[in-house]
């Protein structure tokens, strides 16, 4: 290697270029003209020869006209002989030279390529070729940045970091040298955070002034979108940069942005984009072969997935004649990292997990044992192949050799998916994208991102800037899209996520059947319509998920992308600390984990149901989602051998041994066996009612929830087959007649707000069973009056008086209707919920079956009795909180009247209109009290009276 040596002023002869500043003659300038077809300059032995350039000729023009040419710029030979010499590199990859030629005439440049291009080269190139000053770069990641150091200095580049990490003695040095008037290094690496420190920004002025400030290269620029609002708001301050320095250009590299985080960054760093060099590469990676496997959690999802995972992997490693073969899985939480990764090792697997639960060593050791693999098993060393990892693996690792990427979850955003999948394959050769994807994932993912999205938005209001766009609703629902089309190649909808226009006769070049679509549609529809259970048990699911889920590490849920901490939390200048700054990491977590948890979602869900706006699939797709509760059948397609479609040996370098694309797919993952799908599908066991002093709780209640949501659903839900109901639930009898419209009363109602889910849940265990509590009243009357913790209606919080004739004062009429409706339905849920009748089961099938039992009939004549019991009690109203009133303001008289009128018929069997049973009169009797006295009066009795009279 030749070391690098560049002619360098005089530096003893302490700051000098102010002629720069009094003299500002800028060099003839050149067209930088961003040509449609890409550059004749390009390389045309990589896969990013041929470039797409939004920018217009005309834009690029007006280039010429900025004012931020220096006298001694460096030339467009400067750059060639620095990229061949210092860098060691013969061929410009894509856009490489035009880029770092645009760089050197001080154009304000944006990037856009795909992971492994080779964007770094792009600023570093120029930032040595500049014969003198120094070219700052942001990068989000200290690993990140370590990294280009390390990899810099091996090129005996002068280059630096500040952060953290670095100890005071360098910092010294480092801030010197930026004093000096003549910086010996021509890269510093910060972070955000630094940048807009104010320490920092003074020697900023100072370098500035001396004309040595060359430029601000922003890496993964991306992050910008997607943190500059919440997680790190320093991103958003990025732009105060071109106020303070409004003649130095500014260049921004990502390797994922549609054309809404484009203008995000662009605006964001006060660009220009009427001046703006914009380079977009096309996106699409031909080497990668995209997969999506369907599956249902209600088959056991965790035992499908990791055995299909090491049956890939097995199988993959024998392919390649057990060579070290290196890959990554992502998964959503920190568990099920260690728990998969540990499964693995089990099964022989050199697997280790990585995340920011672990400690320093143990994760940099996985790291660097992952990207070493090779070395170590030559030399017999521990070696990891397959990294277990949330998304804070990855960013910037360089590693070639990755041979598959594989999501256990779903990730959280399109742009998370392509950047994660570009990690495998980056020397070209194939390499295997597999994405899990359940419809109860979707779902719980789409929650996450949707009550993440919705905090960064309302931040937004506050602080003003760019709306966030990354990792928006849009994007998982362009994801999830992505993952249910069976019609269109993979490659093309991602290009086309990104907004690369693909045309017909374009299509044919973006896959060589290196997709599932491509390779055999109907395998992966099959797949599909099998996969995507039944909506309504997805939704219970997904809600209902153990709170663990939930507990993903905000920070990697915000795609820090590495372990490291960063500064914004970790790192505090003296001055910053004296002026308290907040950390805002440390509040953003725990922000996103209170909303994580939170579990009040159901009713939107139900609405977005009911509007027919809440889609699982793409809208083409031509799915059945009620399909019932069934084993995990075996996928008898075998995969069909491709033939005379593999990819060009330019791409792919294979050799005559090596395994044609074609062969590298393997055949259908091993299903879990029927015995077992049967043996794991069995229903969650029948909650407790009446007979145990507990009602459900809230997230035992939500297992029956979806029997709700079918309201309003275009698709009929299907009912499970008989051989899958649980072994409790009542057989066959004919459907009591009166009892639908109940039914139909309670779906049409919101679900459960904080009262059903809070107050009235702990309020009705108590007393659920009055015959085991037949005092309950009395207890009732002596607990707490004047101790209630609320107020209701209007009036402000504090001591609510519990006599009875006051509260009906107090208690507006339509709530309380509202309160009797949303308790008998909770009631209800209750008993279903009892008899383990689950979402896949249609609500006509549980209804007959309930209707012709005895022990049902007593059961819902219980439930009827505590629920007139509970309206009676003060108790009840009195823990309605006024949230909970308001959340039930609608008026549903209507509603509680038909209820009445179906409560006066109650119970009824088949070929029975009333049943003689006192104990039933009685409820029937103290029902209508109940809910009589929340009613006007007349109508109530009318509707009362014409049913009886029925
Ligand atoms: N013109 C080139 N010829 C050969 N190798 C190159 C060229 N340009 C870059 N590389 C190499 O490609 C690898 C990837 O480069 P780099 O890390 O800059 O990619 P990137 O686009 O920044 O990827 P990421 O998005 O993952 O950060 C590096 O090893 C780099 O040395």
């Amino acid at each position: 290697m030749q070391p690098f040596k560049r002619p360098r002023p005089n530096t003893a002869a302490g700051p000098r270029p102010l002629e720069f500043a009094s003299n500002p003659a800028p060099r003839a300038p050149q067209a930088v003209v961003a040509s449609s077809k890409g550059s004749s300059t390009a390389s045309t032995t990589d896969t990013w020869s041929s470039i797409r350039a939004p920018s217009s000729e005309g834009q690029n023009k007006r280039l010429l006209e900025l004012p931020r040419f220096r006298k001694d710029q460096s030339t467009d030979e400067d750059v060639g002989w620095v990229f061949r010499n210092v860098f060691n590199k013969t061929d410009y990859k894509g856009r490489q030279k035009d880029i770092m030629e645009a760089s050197l005439k001080g154009a304000d440049i944006l990037v856009i390529a795909p992971t492994g291009m080779g964007k770094s080269l792009c600023f570093q190139v120029p930032a040595v070729a500049e014969r003198h000053g120094l070219t700052l770069v942001v990068s989000p990641l200290l690993s990140l940045m370590q990294d280009q150091i390390a990899a810099l200095k091996r090129l005996e580049i002068p280059c630096a970091m500040l952060s953290s990490k670095t100890s005071p003695e360098e910092q010294k040095e480092i801030l010197n040298d930026m004093e000096s008037g003549h910086p010996k290094n021509r890269l510093l690496y910060i972070t955000p955070e630094r940048l807009s420190s104010a320490p920092f920004r003074k020697k900023l002025r100072i370098l500035h002034k001396q004309q040595e400030l060359n430029r601000l290269v922003v890496d993964e620029a991306h992050c910008i979108s997607e943190w500059g609002h919440d997680f790190r708001p320093e991103y958003s301050k990025l732009g105060e940069f071109r106020g303070d320095f409004p003649k130095v250009p500014i260049m921004a590299l990502t390797a994922s942005a549609t054309p809404k985080v484009q203008e995000d960054i662009t605006s964001e760093l006060a660009m220009d984009p009427d001046l703006l060099f914009k380079v977009i590469h096309p996106f699409n990676r031909p080497n990668l072969f995209y997969e999506i496997r369907h599956f249902s959690e209600s088959n056991d999802g965790s035992h499908y997935r990791q055995d299909d995972i090491l049956s890939f992997i097995t199988r993959l490693v024998a392919r390649g004649g057990n060579r070290p073969t290196a890959g990554i899985i992502y998964c959503r939480a920190k568990k099920t990292c260690d728990e998969l990764s540990a499964w693995l090792r089990g099964k022989g697997v050199f697997a280790a997990p990585y995340h920011r639960g672990l400690k320093d060593f143990e994760a940099d050791e996985n790291q660097r044992r992952w990207v070493e693999n090779d070395d170590l098993a030559d030399s017999g060393k521990p070696r990891v192949d397959c990294i277990v990892a949330t998304i804070a693996f990855g960013m910037g690792i360089d590693k070639s050799n990755c041979r598959y990427v594989i999501h256990y979850d779903v990730p959280k955003s399109f742009e998370g998916y392509y950047q994660e999948t570009g990690r495998a394959g980056r020397d070209g050769h194939v390499a295997r994208c597999i994405m899990y994807y359940s419809a109860e994932d979707k779902l719980r993912i789409k929650e996450l991102v949707r009550k993440s999205h919705s905090s960064r938005e309302r931040k937004y209001d506050r602080i003003g800037g760019a709306v966030p766009s990354q990792r928006a609703p849009e994007s998982i629902d362009a994801l999830t899209h992505y993952a249910e089309d069976v019609k269109t190649c993979r490659h093309i909808l991602i290009c086309r996520y990104f907004g690369e226009k693909v045309t017909q006769s374009d299509a044919a070049s973006y896959c060589t059947r290196l997709c599932d679509i491509c390779r055999d549609p109907a395998k992966v529809r099959k797949r599909r319509d099998e996969g995507l259970v039944e909506l309504d048990f997805a939704a219970t699911q997904a809600v209902n998920h153990d709170v663990d889920e939930y507990d993903v590490d905000p920070d990697d849920f915000y795609e820090t992308g590495a372990r490291d901490e960063f500064e914004g939390s970790q790192e505090e200048s003296e001055e910053e600390e004296e002026e308290g700054e907040e950390q805002p990491a440390r509040k953003c977590r725990e922000g996103f984990r209170t909303a994580a948890v939170e579990r009040d979602r159901a009713q939107e869900k139900l609405s977005r149901i009911s509007e027919g706006s809440y889609s699982s699939s793409p809208p083409d797709a031509e799915v059945e989602y009620a399909v019932p509760l069934k084993g995990g059948e075996e996928d008898e397609t075998e995969p069909q051998p491709a033939v005379g479609m593999s990819p060009p040996r330019s791409l792919l370098e294979l050799s005559d041994d090596d395994p044609r694309p074609d062969e590298m797919d393997f055949p259908s993952p091993a299903q879990p066996s029927r015995s077992d799908s049967k043996r794991r599908k069995s229903p969650p066991p029948p909650q407790p009612v009446f007979e145990e002093v507990s009602l459900p709780s809230d997230e035992e209640d939500e297992e029956v929830l979806p029997h709700w949501r079918d309201v309003g659903r275009t698709e009929p839900a299907k009912s499970a087959p008989k051989e899958n109901r649980p072994p409790s639930a009542p057989s066959a009898p004919k459907v009591a007649t009166k009892i639908v419209p109940i039914v139909q009363v309670a779906q049409k109602l919101p679900l459960l707000g904080a009262v059903g889910q809070g107050q009235l849940g702990a309020f009705t265990t108590p007393f659920t069973d009055p015959t085991r509590n037949p005092k309950y009243k009395a207890n009732l009357s002596l607990k707490n009056p004047g101790e209630a913790a609320s107020s209701v209606g209007d009036e402000p919080p504090g001591k609510f008086d519990v006599n009875p004739s006051n509260y009906e004062k107090k208690i507006p009429v339509a709530l309380r209707n509202e309160a009797v409706v949303h308790l008998v339905k909770y009631l209800q849920r209750a008993f279903l919920s009892k008899h383990g009748f689950r979402s896949s089961d249609s609500e006509e099938e549980v209804w007959k079956d309930l209707g012709a039992k005895q022990a049902d009939h007593e059961m819902r004549r219980k439930i009827l009795l505590a629920t007139a019991i509970e309206l009676e009690s003060d108790l009840f109203w009195t823990s309605l909180t006024p949230i909970g009133f308001r959340q039930f303001l609608a008026p549903r008289t209507e509603a509680v009247k038909k209820l009445i009128v179906y409560d006066g018929k109650l119970p009824t069997v088949e070929g029975e209109q009333r049943t003689s049973d006192p104990a039933v009169e009685e409820v029937v009797k103290a029902l209508k009290r109940a809910v009589g006295s929340t009613l006007p009066r007349k109508k109530v009795k009318r509707k009362i009276v014409d049913s009886d009279e029925e």
